[in-house]
């Protein structure tokens, strides 16, 4: 990743909570200095006051790039002392849920350049994904500035509209949560068959670790690695039978829950 810019001319990250500290170390293990890093937080963190980055001090006039990494309920109070950043050359990028891009062209003003990034933890060890999309004013370099950073924590796609973010919200911003409460019903299940906790857990967190990786790494489809676990009439046959029932199942549950988190990402956009 090119950092020069935002060396030269700094960066400002509102909000360094639990997605803005994964990005933020993800970009100063790849060459960010601490010192081009200003953050706007009331309640900074003291391991990261302690890596040399500005808190709550002097903002530079014309950064290469905001970050806005404030709760959507906090944003209300957080754009207002941001305003003097819009219709110029900074480029403003938001990772929020639900907040539209019309929401940020009322705050900076619609010339201003905006990508809405949907990260997602994993970004902390470099193993993100994260989905942009611009606004008209966005031109092709912004675009490049925002993959380039967001490439430093993981995989990047580009959306074809922002009405596709709600869906990657609920997938992948929110799927990590789905896949830890795997692991821990997995290792309860482990527990329920006589398996002491620590045992199941580290069973259970190796296995989704495994098998993550594996989808991820291979050339097979997730179908076909689940077809050379279940052997005909085997153990793992007995199990998919319940998990893909189409009634009670993975299926419908994960429909419902993926659109519940859909349906709330667009509430708090509205
Ligand atoms: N956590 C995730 O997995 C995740 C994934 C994708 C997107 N997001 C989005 O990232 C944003 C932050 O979520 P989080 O989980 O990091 O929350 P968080 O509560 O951990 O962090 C938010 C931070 O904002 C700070 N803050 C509050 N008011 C502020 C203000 N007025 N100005 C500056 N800073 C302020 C808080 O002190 C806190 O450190 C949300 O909009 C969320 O939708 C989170
Ligand atoms: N965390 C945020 C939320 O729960 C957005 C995606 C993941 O709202």
């Amino acid at each position: 990743m090119d950092l020069d810019v935002l060396n030269q001319r700094g960066i400002v990250l509102v909000g360094a909570g639990r997605m803005g500290s994964a990005m933020l170390e993800g970009w100063l293990a790849r060459g960010l200095q601490p010192d081009a890093v200003h953050v706007i937080d009331p309640n900074p963190s003291p391991a990261l006051i302690e890596r040399g980055i500005r808190f709550n001090g002097a903002l530079p006039d014309d950064p290469a790039v905001v970050v806005i990494a404030v709760k959507p309920q906090m944003m209300a109070d957080a754009l207002p002392q941001l305003k003097g950043f819009g219709n110029g050359d900074t480029l403003i990028l938001t990772v929020a849920a639900g907040v539209t891009i019309a929401a940020y062209e009322r705050a900076f003003g619609a010339s201003t350049p905006i990508v809405r990034i949907m990260p997602n933890t994993p970004a902390a060890i470099g193993q993100g994904i994260s989905a942009i999309i611009g606004n008209a004013a966005a031109g092709p370099a912004d675009l490049a500035l925002a993959e380039s950073l967001m490439s430093a924590v993981g995989q990047v796609v580009r959306l074809d509209d922002e009405s596709q973010m709600d869906a990657v919200t609920a997938l992948s911003g929110s799927g990590p949560a789905y896949v830890f409460h795997l692991i821990e019903t997995m290792a309860a299940g482990g527990e329920a068959q006589g398996l002491s906790p620590e045992l199941a857990l580290q069973l259970a967190r190796a296995t989704v670790a495994g098998a993550g990786q594996l989808a991820l790494v291979g050339d097979l489809p997730p179908g076909k690695l689940r077809e050379n676990v279940t052997s005909p009439g085997g153990t793992t046959a007995a199990a998919l039978k319940i998990l893909m029932d189409g009634e009670t199942g993975f299926p419908p549950l994960l429909r419902r829950a993926i659109a519940a988190a859909a349906d709330r990402g667009r509430e708090l956009g509205a």
